[in-house]
């Protein structure tokens, strides 16, 4: 079984596809793990993440160990992913390890922003996890400033508008619900809510699963 879970930045999709992973014994992939890494370990080696040959080059020979970097989840790094995300040889390069994670029993929950669309069209079922770019920032804001208590809300509004824009604008796998995905906001939801509302789905998709056979 495949779970696709797309959706904006801090819409709260990594705590779903945590959870839905640990309730149906899957395994979860952050997707957006992948593009950080490639955009930190550009920055490591001051390379330009807007330059499409050297992104592709260090996506093709990525390294998985920069995916346990602590400055990974850095708005610096999350800028930088959005940045290589608009080469089409980063995506291509990447694609395998996606589909090759997915394709691997017990099968898996991934996360990120083109799972349902073209990571996996064929997915057993897809989300689209979203809430306004208000309570996303709030989110956002509150994990930032433990670490960095230089942050302000209105900076981290503005950097997740900007990554919003460029996410959704650009021309390969641009971030949009698939047409058959179920779109659930949590602006007012708890992650109790949200896992209670996407689990209802999975187990309706299951049930029809095994009718068929
Ligand atoms: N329904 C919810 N209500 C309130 N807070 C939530 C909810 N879901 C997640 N959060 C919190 O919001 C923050 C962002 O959530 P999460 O990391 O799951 O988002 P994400 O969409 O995976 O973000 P990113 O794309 O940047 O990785 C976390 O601190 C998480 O605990
Ligand atoms: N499937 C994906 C996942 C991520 N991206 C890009 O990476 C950036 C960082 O992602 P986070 O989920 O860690 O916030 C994101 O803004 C996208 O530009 C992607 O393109 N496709």
């Amino acid at each position: 079984m495949i779970i696709a879970v797309d959706g904006p930045a801090a819409s709260g999709k990594g705590t779903l596809s945590r959870r839905l992973a640990s309730l149906y014994g899957l395994k979860h992939l952050d997707t957006g793990a992948l593009y950080r890494g490639v955009a930190w370990l550009m920055l490591k080696r001051d390379l330009d993440p807007r330059d499409a040959d050297q992104a592709t080059e260090v996506a093709r020979n990525f390294d998985p160990e920069a995916l346990g970097s602590a400055e990974l989840r850095t708005p610096t790094v999350g800028r930088g992913a959005s940045l290589v995300a608009v080469h089409e040889g980063v995506r291509s390069a990447l694609f395998d390890f996606q589909r090759n994670f997915g394709l691997t029993p017990p099968g898996a929950v991934l996360d990120g922003r083109d799972i349902g669309t073209v990571i996996f069209p064929d997915a057993t079922v897809k989300f689209f996890i979203t809430a306004s770019p208000e309570e996303r920032a709030r989110r956002r804001y509150e994990e930032l400033r433990v670490q960095d208590p230089s942050v302000t809300y209105e900076s981290t509004l503005e950097e997740l508008r900007r990554r919003d824009e460029r996410d959704q604008s650009r021309a390969e796998a641009p971030l949009k619900p698939a047409a058959d995905a179920e779109i659930i906001d949590t602006s007012k939801l708890t992650p109790d809510e949200v896992l209670a509302r996407a689990s209802r789905l999975v187990d309706n998709a299951l049930r029809d699963f095994a009718k068929q056979g």
